[in-house]
């Protein structure tokens, strides 16, 4: 799946930068907006990145009739710390311009959630108002990788980069320096399964990483997540966020299944 959604954004990507240029992104009001930082975010609330998905290649369609300001809006009043929004539309339904009215309606801080493969994408996000941009290291190589969080750095954005196993670890290494989030997620791509054991499994390895780089990052568990226990099981072990999607987005009323969840933290 993640090949698929891959081949497809190299064609998107090539596309959108005929039609819209580098300098054009830089004259967006957005592009000098001073960024809300998520990582001090995540340290000091919740610890909960609410995400706006309507629909994704696991589960189809999960709410397809929502309104990005009343969710996010009410994610937000709920008590997330940060908001996640996906902007990929082949796969998610999603759309950059969710994300730049998610960033008109909150001061929380707003994580463009796509697959980053090109500089461009990263110039595109600070345009349309993110605050972090996400790098999946079984996505990019590793000079891939640095080149883009060089580059989300020369442009004050933060960056969480994501695993999915222990062979990325090695990924980590390489810019832990960089990086203000490091997540695990949980969802195996090839099955779709989800396993929180995943998050359990590299905690450790994660945290020995960040000793050695005296990078303060914070850990983050991705996907899958809809129990208040699980949570904060995670949180015993050392996980400060928490990246959920569909348990909130599949209930009538996203932003109450937030807050009634925050509550029970
Ligand atoms: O969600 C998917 O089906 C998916 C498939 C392929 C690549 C990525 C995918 N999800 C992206 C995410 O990381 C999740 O949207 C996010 O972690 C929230 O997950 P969940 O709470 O399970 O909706």
């Amino acid at each position: 799946m993640l090949e698929k959604i891959i081949l497809h954004k190299h064609k998107e990507v090539a596309l959108l930068k005929k039609e819209i240029s580098i300098e054009s992104l830089k004259q967006k009001p957005f592009f000098n907006r001073k960024t809300i930082s998520f990582k001090n975010a995540i340290r000091n609330g919740s610890g909960i990145i609410a995400e706006f998905k309507r629909k994704s290649p696991s589960k189809g369609i999960i709410n397809d009739s929502v309104d990005v300001i009343e969710i996010t809006q009410g994610y937000a009043s709920a008590g997330a710390s940060a908001l996640s929004v996906l902007t990929d539309t082949e796969f998610f339904g999603g759309q950059i311009s969710d994300l730049e009215i998610a960033r008109s309606y909150n001061e929380i801080p707003i994580l463009r959630k796509d697959f980053m493969i090109d500089e461009f994408q990263i110039y595109r996000a600070k345009a349309s108002g993110a605050d972090l941009i996400l790098l999946i290291a079984a996505v990019l190589s590793p000079k891939k990788c640095l080149e883009l969080a060089q580059k989300a750095k020369e442009l004050n954005l933060e960056i969480l980069l994501e695993i999915h196993a222990e062979e990325e670890l090695e990924q980590v290494k390489e810019i832990a320096h960089l990086v203000d989030a490091v997540g695990v997620n949980n969802r195996n791509l090839k099955t779709f399964t989800v396993d929180i054991e995943e998050s359990m499994r590299l905690f450790d390895k994660i945290q020995k990483i960040k000793q050695g780089s005296k990078n303060d990052f914070v850990v983050i568990s991705e996907s899958g997540l809809s129990e208040v226990e699980t949570v904060l099981k995670l949180k015993e072990k050392g996980f400060q966020g928490f990246l959920m999607g569909e348990h909130f987005m599949k209930h009538q009323n996203p932003a109450k299944a937030c807050k009634e969840f925050i509550e029970k933290l």
